[in-house]
C-alpha cells in the first residue's frame, strides 16, 4: 500500500486555502479596531446618564463575540481533493465494507411519499455492490402510505437499477431524470411510463388516504397493512419492520441481486419521548445492526436524493486509507438544494455553512448537519461491544423469523430504558439540533472528521421557499443550538478544553448564533427612533470615530461578501442572504431565544416539526419570480414589518431635518442605518403596499404593526 503512495497514487490531497495569510492579518487589524471601539464604549457608559451608550456597547459586544468566534473558522480553511480513480489500487471491489444507508421520514403529508422514495431508488442505484448495500427507511409518520410507496418503489427498482447500469445514467434519482428531459429512446419512453404509473397510484393513495384493496396484490403485503388495525396513530403504535427487498434473494429483471430494502416504524407511546430524529436513527441503528451490521452508515433526510451514483467511493477514500487518523469517525459532504430560485430569495444556498465546514475541516474537522455524512458504525458504540449480539444472526436471511422478532425488540420504546442510547451511545438527545450535538459530542470523544466537497454535488435537497417554513425552522435550529450552548458540556468551556480551543469556538459560535439577535434588533430600533427624537447617538461626522466604526462596518461586510463571491456565490445572492440574516434576527432568533426560556422553565415543550417539503403551484410561481412569500399573519413577521415601517419613517425625517435645519453633521450615520434598513426592507413594503397577490402582507398584520411602531415611538421617550 505504501508502495502505491510513493508511486504518486494518493486517494486524497489537503491544502491551506489561498486565503489563510490574509485572514490572519485581517483578523489582528480588526481585532485592534475592536478592542478600540469597546474601550470608547466603556468610557461612553462610564460618563453618561442616560442608557443609550449601555445598549450601543451590549450591541457591539455581542457583535465582538460573534466576530472573535468566528475567526476560528478563518485560521485554517482547507481544500481538499479526492481521485476515486486511485482507489482500485488500494481496495478490490469484492473487498469494499457494507454500507447501510438510513432514510428518515416523518410526515407523509409535509413530506410526500414520492420525495422519499425518490431519494432511497437514488441510493439503492449507488454504483456499489448491490448485496453489500441495504437501505433502510425510518418512517415517524407511522403511515401505511409510506410503506404503500415503498411495496411499489421496491418493484419499479427491478427495471430502474439495471435501466441506470445499462444506459450509465448519470441522475440516478428518477424524478431529478426524467425532469431533465432525457434524450427519448422506446427503452426510455417504457421506463418513464412504470415510473409514471407508479407515482400515479401512490399519489392516488395518498390523496384518499387509504389503501385501495385491489392495490394490494398478495398475501404478505396484506399481512403487512393489516397492522394498522383499529388505534394505530402516529403517535401510537406498535413497531412495523418490514423487508422489502432481500439482496441474493430478490434479482432485478436482469437476473442481479438486488440491494436490501427495509421499512421500519419504530414503536411509538403517548406517554414515552421519542427524541424525535435522533431517536429515529438510534432505532435504525440497532435495526440495521440486527439485519446487516455494516461497518459503513450513511444518513440521509427524507429529501436528500443523490445526484451522484460514486459518492461512496468518494467517502471511502478516506475511510479505507491505510494512512488515515484511526480516529476518523465521519465523513461529511455539504447540504446543496435544488430548485432555488436565481437570487435566492431566503438565502438557502448556505454558502456561509460552507465556509463554516471548510474552516472546521482543518482543525479536527467539520460537524455532523444531519444528512449526507457517513460514519464508521464503531463511533456510535460508544467505546463498549454492541448490546445485539449481531454476529450470530447476520449470517441468517433478514426475513427469517428469529431476524425479524429481534428487529421488531429493538424498535420497541422501551428497549433503550436505562441504557446509554443517546447519552454516550448513538446520536445524543437533548438537543433539537441532534446533528450538531452529536458532532459535537463525538468530536469531544477524540473522533475527527472530513469535509468532502467534490465538485459535481453529492447530494440535493429541497429548502423552505416560503417565508414562514423558513423563519419556523431557523426558531427550531435556534432553540437547539441555545440547547447545546448552555448544556452541562458547553462548547465554550467544556469543548475547549476537550477537543481545542479553535474548534470549541466554533462550536461556541454555531451554538451562540441565536444572539445575534441582540444587536440586530437594537440597531433596527435604537438609532431610528433616536433620529425620530432628534437625538443624535453616534459621534459627528468630523470625529475620527465615526471612521473607526465605518472600518468596522465596513470591513466585516466586505470580508463576508469577498467570502460569499469566492466560494461561487453572486452578488445578489449575497445580498439576499444578508437581508434573510436581518430577517432571522428580527424573527426567529429573537423567538427562539424566548422559546429556549420558556422550555427550560417548563412552560413550553417546543418540539420538532418537520419543515414542509410540498409547495402549491401558485406559491412556487411567485417564489420562481423572486417575490417574498409572506402570506400569513405570523407573529413571527411582526417585528420586521414593525421595523420596516419604523426605519422607512426614520429615514424620512431625517432628509427632512437635512432640508429645513441643515442639520446632518450629527445624524449622518443615523440615517445611514435606516437608510440601509430601508433599502433591505423594500420586499416588505411592496408587500404592504403594492402587492395584491396571496403572498402579500395581510392587511391585519400591517395594522398592528403600525400600532406596535407607534407604541416603541411614545415609550421611547423614557429612554431620549
Ligand atoms: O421526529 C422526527 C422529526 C424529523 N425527522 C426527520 O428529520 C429530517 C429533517 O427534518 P426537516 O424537517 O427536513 O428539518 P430541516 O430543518 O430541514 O433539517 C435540518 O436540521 C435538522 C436539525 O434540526 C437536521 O436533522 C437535518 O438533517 C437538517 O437538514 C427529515 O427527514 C425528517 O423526516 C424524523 O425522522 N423524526
Ligand atoms: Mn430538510
Amino acid at each position: 500500500m505504501e508502495e502505491t503512495r510513493a508511486k504518486g497514487l494518493p486517494l486524497h490531497t489537503r491544502v491551506l486555502m489561498p486565503r489563510t495569510w490574509a485572514n490572519r492579518v485581517f483578523a489582528c487589524v480588526y481585532l485592534c479596531a475592536i478592542l478600540a471601539l469597546l474601550y470608547h464604549h466603556l468610557i461612553a457608559v462610564l460618563h453618561s446618564t442616560s442608557m443609550v451608550p449601555l445598549f450601543i456597547l451590549l450591541a457591539d459586544a455581542v457583535l465582538a463575540f460573534m466576530w472573535a468566534t468566528s475567526q476560528a473558522f478563518r485560521m485554517c480553511p482547507t481544500e481538499r481533493r479526492v481521485f476515486i480513480e486511485h482507489l482500485q489500487h488500494y481496495v478490490k471491489q469484492s473487498d469494499y465494507p457494507g454500507l447501510d444507508v438510513f432514510i428518515c421520514t416523518a410526515d407523509p403529508y409535509k413530506e410526500p411519499p414520492m420525495c422519499v422514495v425518490n431519494t432511497a431508488l437514488s441510493v439503492m442505484a449507488y454504483d456499489y455492490p448491490p448485496e453489500k448495500l441495504s437501505v433502510y427507511v425510518s418512517d415517524d409518520g407511522g403511515s401505511q402510505l409510506t410503506l404503500f410507496a415503498f411495496i411499489e418503489a421496491a418493484r419499479f427498482a427491478t427495471h430502474w437499477l439495471p435501466y441506470c447500469r445499462k444506459n450509465k445514467i448519470l441522475e440516478r434519482c428518477p424524478e431529478a431524470y426524467f425532469r431533465s428531459s432525457p434524450s427519448w429512446s422506446p427503452e426510455t419512453a417504457q421506463i418513464k411510463m412504470m415510473y409514471e404509473r407508479m407515482r400515479a397510484r401512490v399519489e392516488n393513495v395518498v390523496k384518499r388516504g387509504s389503501i385501495l384493496p385491489d392495490y394490494i396484490t398478495n398475501e404478505a403485503e396484506s399481512e403487512a397493512f393489516s397492522r394498522w388495525a383499529d388505534g394505530f396513530t402516529p403517535r401510537d403504535h406498535p413497531a412495523v419492520v418490514q423487508v422489502l427487498l432481500e439482496a441474493d434473494r430478490d434479482k432485478d429483471i436482469t437476473g442481479l441481486t438486488m440491494p436490501n430494502l427495509v421499512y421500519a416504524s419504530r414503536e411509538k407511546n403517548m406517554n414515552l419521548p421519542h427524541h424525535f430524529k435522533a431517536g429515529a436513527l438510534n432505532v435504525l441503528l440497532r435495526v440495521s445492526a440486527t439485519m446487516t451490521n455494516a461497518p459503513i452508515l450513511l444518513t440521509l433526510d427524507s429529501d436528500m436524493y443523490s445526484n451522484d451514483s460514486q459518492t461512496p467511493l468518494c467517502a471511502l477514500c478516506f475511510l479505507l486509507d491505510p494512512c488515515i487518523d484511526s480516529k476518523l469517525g465521519f465523513v461529511q459532504f455539504p447540504q446543496m438544494f435544488y430548485g432555488i430560485n436565481k437570487n435566492d430569495t431566503y438565502g438557502a444556498e448556505s454558502r456561509q455553512s460552507e465556509i463554516v465546514l471548510i474552516g472546521m475541516d482543518g482543525l479536527v474537522g467539520p460537524t455532523y448537519i444531519g444528512t449526507g455524512c457517513f460514519f464508521r458504525r464503531q463511533v456510535f458504540l460508544g467505546g463498549s461491544s454492541p448490546q445485539l449480539n449481531p454476529d450470530l444472526l447476520v449470517s441468517k436471511s433478514i426475513k427469517s423469523e428469529e431476524v425479524l422478532a429481534l428487529a421488531h425488540h429493538v424498535a420497541g420504546c422501551n428497549y433503550e430504558n436505562q441504557t446509554s442510547w443517546g447519552s454516550k451511545m448513538g446520536f445524543r438527545y437533548g438537543s433539537l439540533v441532534e446533528d450538531l450535538y452529536t458532532g459535537y459530542r463525538l468530536h469531544c470523544e477524540g473522533w475527527k472528521s472530513i469535509f468532502c466537497n467534490p465538485k459535481r454535488p453529492a447530494f440535493l435537497g429541497k429548502a423552505p421557499i416560503n417565508l414562514n417554513d423558513m423563519l419556523n425552522q431557523t426558531v427550531r435550529w435556534c432553540v437547539g443550538l441555545l440547547e447545546v450552548a448552555f448544556c452541562e458540556h458547553s462548547p465554550i468551556t467544556f469543548g475547549a478544553r476537550s477537543i481545542n480551543l479553535l474548534t470549541g469556538l466554533c462550536y461556541g459560535h454555531m451554538a451562540l448564533w441565536p444572539i445575534s439577535s441582540i444587536p440586530v434588533t437594537i440597531y433596527a430600533f435604537l438609532p431610528q427612533l433616536a433620529l425620530l427624537k432628534c437625538v443624535s447617538i453616534f459621534p459627528e461626522a468630523s470625529d475620527p470615530w465615526l471612521f473607526l466604526r465605518l472600518f468596522l462596518f465596513l470591513g466585516a461586510y466586505g470580508q463576508n461578501c469577498l467570502e460569499f463571491m469566492l466560494s461561487g456565490g453572486s452578488i445578489q445572492r449575497w445580498w439576499n442572504d444578508q437581508r434573510v440574516w436581518m430577517m432571522r434576527g428580527l424573527s426567529s432568533m429573537m423567538f427562539g431565544l424566548v422559546e429556549y426560556l420558556l422550555k427550560t422553565i417548563g412552560i413550553s415543550t417546543f418540539g420538532f416539526s418537520v419543515t414542509n417539503k410540498t409547495v402549491g403551484e401558485e406559491q412556487s410561481k411567485r417564489y420562481d419570480q423572486g417575490l417574498f412569500e409572506f402570506g400569513v399573519s405570523s407573529p413571527l413577521l411582526l417585528p420586521m414589518t414593525t421595523a420596516a415601517i419604523i426605519n422607512c419613517i426614520s429615514f424620512l425625517w431625517g432628509i427632512a431635518q437635512v432640508f429645513t435645519q441643515g442639520r446632518l453633521e450629527g445624524i449622518l450615520l443615523q440615517m445611514f442605518l435606516a437608510g440601509f434598513a430601508t433599502v433591505n426592507c423594500w420586499p416588505i413594503y411592496e408587500a404592504i403596499l403594492m402587492r395584491t397577490d396571496g403572498g402579500k402582507i395581510p392587511v391585519k398584520l400591517t395594522l398592528i404593526s403600525i400600532i406596535l411602531a407607534w407604541a416603541l415611538y411614545l415609550t421611547s421617550s423614557i429612554a431620549f
